[in-house]
This record gives C-alpha cells, structure tokens and sequence, in this order.
C-alpha cells in the first residue's frame, strides 16, 4: 500500500489523481514550478516542492528534480499524469530504477515497444487486429511510396515511427508528391521525435476516431471499458470526446473492443492506456443508421497513459480509473471481469480552453478569473483546478478545466451539456464555451454523423 504519491503533473489531472489518492487513504504531493506557486494542484496537495522556473524543461520536464522531490517527500510512487513525461520511457525506467519510488505507468519496455509505431504494428498483426493496410518496416525510397499508392490507392499517409497525435503525419496526393513529403516527413520526425524513420498507410479519408480503454493488471487481468468517439477534432485537437459512440452497433462495438484487449494481451501491457482505431465511415449514412461489424476498423496507435478524456469512460462505467491504476502500481489483482463492465448512458467532455474561438482559438495571453461561477447539478461533472480571483498561468497549455456531462442517452446528455454551458459563468479571460454551446446546435453533431475532418472544412460556418 503506498503511503504517499507524487504527481508530477499539474492543472486538473493533477487534482484529479490526488483526488483518487484521498479516497484510497494515500497522501499527495505536488510539484510546481515557479509559475504555479499559487496554483489549484498545490493548494489542494498535503505538500508541494518547487522544481524549478516556469519553462517546462526547467520544471515539469526536470527528470532529475522529480525524482529529487520524491526522494525529499519519502514518496511511494510517481503519477504522471498526461503530457510532460507520462510516455518518457527514460523518464519511466529512471523511476523503477530508484529505489523505494514506484512509477504508475506500464513498464517502460512496452512504452518504447508500444511507442515505435512500427513495432506496435507488427504486434497488432500477431493478435490478429487489423492495422491501416500499409508498411510495417520504415522506408527510405520515395519509389517505394509511389509503388505503394500505385497498389493501394493514392493518397498515401506517411507517418513518424516517433510520432502520434497528429504531428509527422504527410499525406501524397500522388507520385509527383513523393519525394518532397517523404524528405519532410523525415526531418519532421528527426526534429520532433529525435527519429527520422517513416512508415506508409493508405490514408483514409473520412474516417471516426474511436478508442478503447483499457486496464490491465500484473496478473494476466486484461479489461477494456468500451470505447470513446473522439471524432470531433480541429487541427488534431479533439473538442468533443463522447462514449458510447453514436456510430456503432453493438455487434461492431464489441468486435473492437475485443481487439484492442487481444492487442493489449499481446503487448505484456500493464496499468491503463488506449487502443485508437480508425473506424470507416459510411459517407451516406442516416441519422439512427449505425455501422455494423461488416465495417472496416483499423489499429491506429496507443497511448501508454490515462488520457484526458477518461473521466467519459468513468461516468458511462462507474469505474474510477484512476484509482484501478494506482491499485494496479500497488500490484492488486483486478476484481472485476469483463462481463461485470456495462455501459450505461452517455456521457460527453467539453475540454474548456483559454482560448478565443473568435479569434482562430488564439490561447489567452493572461488575464485573472474575476468570474469563476461553474455549473453543478444533475449529470454535470467538473475536472479543474481553479477558483474565482485566480490569475491565468499561460507558460502551459491553454486547457483549464473539463466540463463532463452525463445523461440517460446521448439526447440527454447533450440537453445537460447544453444546460451545464449556459450556466458555466467565466469571465476575465477568453474561453471557448461559446463555441461548445453552438457545437450544441450542430445538426452534423447533433445526428452524430459528422467525421474527423468536419471541422476542419466547416469551422467557419460554426462560428
Ligand atoms: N492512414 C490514416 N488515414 C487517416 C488518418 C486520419 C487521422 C486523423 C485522426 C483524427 C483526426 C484527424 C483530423 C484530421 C486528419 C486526420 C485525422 C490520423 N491520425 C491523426 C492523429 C493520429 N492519431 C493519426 N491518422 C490517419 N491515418
Ligand atoms: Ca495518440
């Protein structure tokens, strides 16, 4: 049983394991740079150190001050929460390595097999999970990207074996393309992930983003906790992440969670992480018409840390997963079986940025929350670390807090949601509840036929 944790994070996940941690009876410390001295993550902590100035490389990417602050407060275990180091296997193996500190994470082994896009291919091909019809080895030669569209149909992806997220991503329209985006997708890969090894996919153009949560244990236990349709994006952004999808059957829903727990099992994976599928969408497709398991689904990537949207996957669950990460990193067998997890309702997160949606969604630049009169009630959940008179910290991202509605159905659901924003009373600082609230109104979003790309080519006109 740990006595205390570390969060090496900030902001609202930072609360949010220490709120895990409370209720497991564990204590928490903070860490903090220089611009979060008076932040919510350390107010709310039982102690907090400085690791160092505002620049994130000087403090929340500062390996050594981390496990110096460990060490200092006598703690158990490091979380990581997500971004900063949360997928640093260095940063993970350095952890294990120091005595008496446990990192809450999978090992880091499988974060570097699982992060090298190609390997993860490969084993995902050995579990029998369909991967995007491409390369499984990196390529070098811009003949063989031709050679490939001219097999697999143009356009052709091609991605950073370091890369994820959306960065490193180039996409060939056709062969005279080749060799000018396969050299930048090279030196993007170099400068971004210190790796300039490529791989090819056949590029999918209207695809939904679905992933499937996952927790596994030390002991063989591997569940998944049905999937999130992440499907709204902007320039790689999700904006709206919501579970169930509003696009799957049943039949098709399982096929893909079960995948993703036989790649998982394949893997040696351990503590929580995410399956991320490119599901084909069915262009025509009517409001009420779901696809089925005759659609095509696709092993994109994973993601080796609890994500941002989890608390999507808590509320349609009821499974704090969190807490199962902890318990797992105390080596506890998962108690409940596959069959125990069942999906109730729907549930969606409204990711609230300092951003000005007006303005292309330009990050505030500063400002105080002179207003911070949040929603509550009924199906409304909010993941912040804030309070009214705090001053805006910009030296990170631009996310604040997460507004999380839940109803019976996805109807209700957004009926909350749109309740939940009219009453989220924010002022002093630029926010994009605005454009959550006309999202709201979308009849694209609305029908829940709307696919990774809408926003991108219809942001104006929902402005
Ligand atoms: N072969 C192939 N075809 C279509 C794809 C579509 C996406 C994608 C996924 C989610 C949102 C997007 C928005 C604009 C453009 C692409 C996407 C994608 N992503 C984006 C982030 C990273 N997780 C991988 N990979 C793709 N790969
Ligand atoms: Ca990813």
């Amino acid at each position: 049983m740990f006595d205390k944790v570390l969060v090496a994070n900030r902001g609202e996940i930072a609360v949010r394991v220490m709120r895990a941690c409370e209720e497991l009876g564990i204590g928490t410390v903070a860490v903090y740079s220089d611009a979060d001295k008076h932040a919510g993550h350390v107010r709310y902590a039982d102690e907090a150190y400085n690791v160092g100035p505002a620049r994130a490389a000087d403090s929340y990417l500062d390996q050594e001050a981390i496990i110096d602050a460990a060490k200092q407060a006598d703690a158990d275990a490091i979380h990581p929460g997500y971004g900063f180091l949360a997928e640093n296997a260095d940063f993970a193996e350095r952890v294990q390595e120091t005595d008496g500190v446990t990192w809450v994470g999978p090992e880091s082994e499988s974060m570097e097999a699982l992060g090298e896009k190609t390997k993860a291919r490969k084993i995902m091909q050995s579990a029998d999970v369909p991967i995007v019809p491409g390369t499984t080895d990196p390529v070098d030669d811009p003949e063989e990207v031709v050679e490939f569209g001219e097999e697999n149909g143009f356009p052709v992806a091609i991605k950073a074996e370091g890369g994820g997220g959306g960065r490193g991503m180039k996409i060939v329209h056709d062969p005279e393309e080749a060799e000018e985006q396969l050299e930048s997708a090279k030196r993007e890969g170099e400068a971004y992930f210190s790796n300039d090894s490529v791989y090819l996919e056949r590029y999918l153009e209207n695809p939904r983003h679905i992933e499937v949560q996952i927790i596994a244990d030390h002991h063989g236990n591997v569940r998944h906790l049905g999937e999130r349709d992440c499907s709204l994006q902007r320039r790689h952004q999700k904006v709206i992440e919501e579970g169930p999808s509003p696009a799957l059957n049943d039949a098709l829903r399982e096929k893909i969670g079960d995948a993703a727990r036989r790649g998982v099992r394949e893997s040696d994976y351990y503590n929580a992480g995410t399956v991320e599928f490119l599901v084909e969408e069915d262009t025509d497709r009517e409001q009420g018409e779901l696809l089925g398991e005759e659609a095509n689904f696709y092993f994109l990537e994973v993601n080796t840390r609890i994500q941002v949207e989890h608390c999507v996957t808590e509320e349609i669950t009821d499974i704090d997963i969190v807490k199962w990460q902890l318990r797992v990193a105390m080596d506890e067998e998962i108690t409940f079986e596959q069959d125990d997890v069942e999906i109730e309702g729907h549930a969606m997160e409204f990711r609230i940025n300092a951003e000005n949606a007006a303005d292309d969604f330009a990050p505030a630049t500063g400002g105080s929350l002179d207003t911070y009169d949040p929603p509550g009630g009924i199906g409304v959940r909010l993941d912040d670390a804030l309070r009214q008179g705090d001053d805006l910290v910009t030296d990170y991202d631009s996310m604040i807090a997460k507004l999380i509605t839940y109803g019976g159905d996805r109807e209700e659901c957004i009926e909350r949601g749109k309740r939940a924003l009219k009453d989220f009373d924010i002022e002093g600082i630029p926010t994009v509840i605005p454009f959550h609230r006309l999202m709201l109104t979308d009849e694209k979003f609305v029908t829940g036929t709307h696919t990774t790309k809408y926003l991108d080519e219809h942001l104006d006109r929902t402005r």
